[in-house]
């Protein structure tokens, strides 16, 4: 594991041992949404500071503006980052903008750097119908009791690849029909994250390179670096069927445009 990754799991854990305690069925009781995929989709993120870009959000930037922007874009889900220490998220966002998007439909997602089940819990708790894992984060079992509380929950999934060698653990994962069900349901999704973890840079070649290896019955999803339309075209041609984008969104003047023009670029390459 990098050194980055190291050092979220670390804290990560810090922050579960302190989540620890019961839910009622009351607080898991929040409007559930699965995704309702197109031809090609754009999960759009909420991301305030990027340890590689530095600060995303002015300080008069409007969250909920931000999501209803995105909504109005036709995203099919929203990502909120809610780790601390690297990205300014909080717990607080994720219930904001959940609680919102709820009346539009559209499931939001928590990105994190999750480590206990109790973090899928507190998600949940908060509104979230979705999770990121990261694979190459936990061994097999850890990673399969995550899976399974995320399934208990009936949250959707993002398991996000950096490499190769998370692709065989996925691919061996998805044989599982438990998360195979999941994976044809469109409610487990393969991630590929094109950043290198050690210099934080993005390498978009990533995305080309390991799509001959993307698991065929799943969803896959193109991460990080992503900003215009021809990118959103690129990884449609190489196997993706979505794009997970946050920094060009957040610098975007016109994010409900951008995201319709990914939409659109990414649909037609796939029909081509
Ligand atoms: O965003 C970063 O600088 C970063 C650095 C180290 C590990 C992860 C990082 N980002 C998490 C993500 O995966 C992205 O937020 C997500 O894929 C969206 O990427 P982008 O569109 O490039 O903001």
């Amino acid at each position: 594991m990098s050194d980055f990754l190291q050092q979220m799991a670390r804290s990560s854990a810090e922050r579960a041992s302190a989540a620890k305690r019961k839910y009622s069925d009351d607080e898991l009781d929040l409007p559930l949404l699965p995704l309702r995929l197109s031809s090609f989709d754009v999960i759009a993120e909420i991301k305030d500071y990027s340890p590689s870009e530095g600060a995303l959000a002015g300080a008069d930037s409007d969250r909920l503006q931000q999501a209803r922007m995105y909504a109005e874009g036709g995203a099919v889900a929203v990502s909120v980052l809610t780790e601390p220490s690297r990205f300014a998220g909080d717990l607080r966002h994720l219930r904001e903008v959940a609680a919102l998007l709820a009346g539009a439909g559209i499931p939001a997602m928590r990105k994190d750097f999750l480590v206990d089940p109790v973090q899928l819990l507190e998600a949940r708790a908060a509104g979230a119908s979705g999770a990121l894992l990261i694979t190459a984060m936990q061994d097999d079992n850890e990673l399969g009791r995550m899976l399974d509380c995320a399934c208990d929950l009936s949250l959707f999934v993002l398991l996000e690849a950096f490499d190769e060698d998370d692709l065989e653990r996925t691919a061996r994962l998805l044989e599982q029909p438990r998360y195979a069900d999941r994976a044809d349901a469109g409610q487990l999704l393969v991630g590929v994250n094109t950043r290198n973890l050690r210099s934080l840079n993005v390498d978009p070649d990533r995305l080309r390179l390991l799509g001959p290896l993307l698991p065929e019955n799943a969803v896959c999803v193109a991460e990080s670096g992503l900003h215009t339309g021809d990118d959103a075209a690129a990884a449609a041609g190489w196997g993706y069927r979505m794009a997970l984008v946050g920094t060009a969104l957040m610098r975007s003047a016109d994010p409900a445009g951008l995201i319709r023009e990914m939409r659109r670029a990414g649909s037609a390459a796939r029909s081509a």
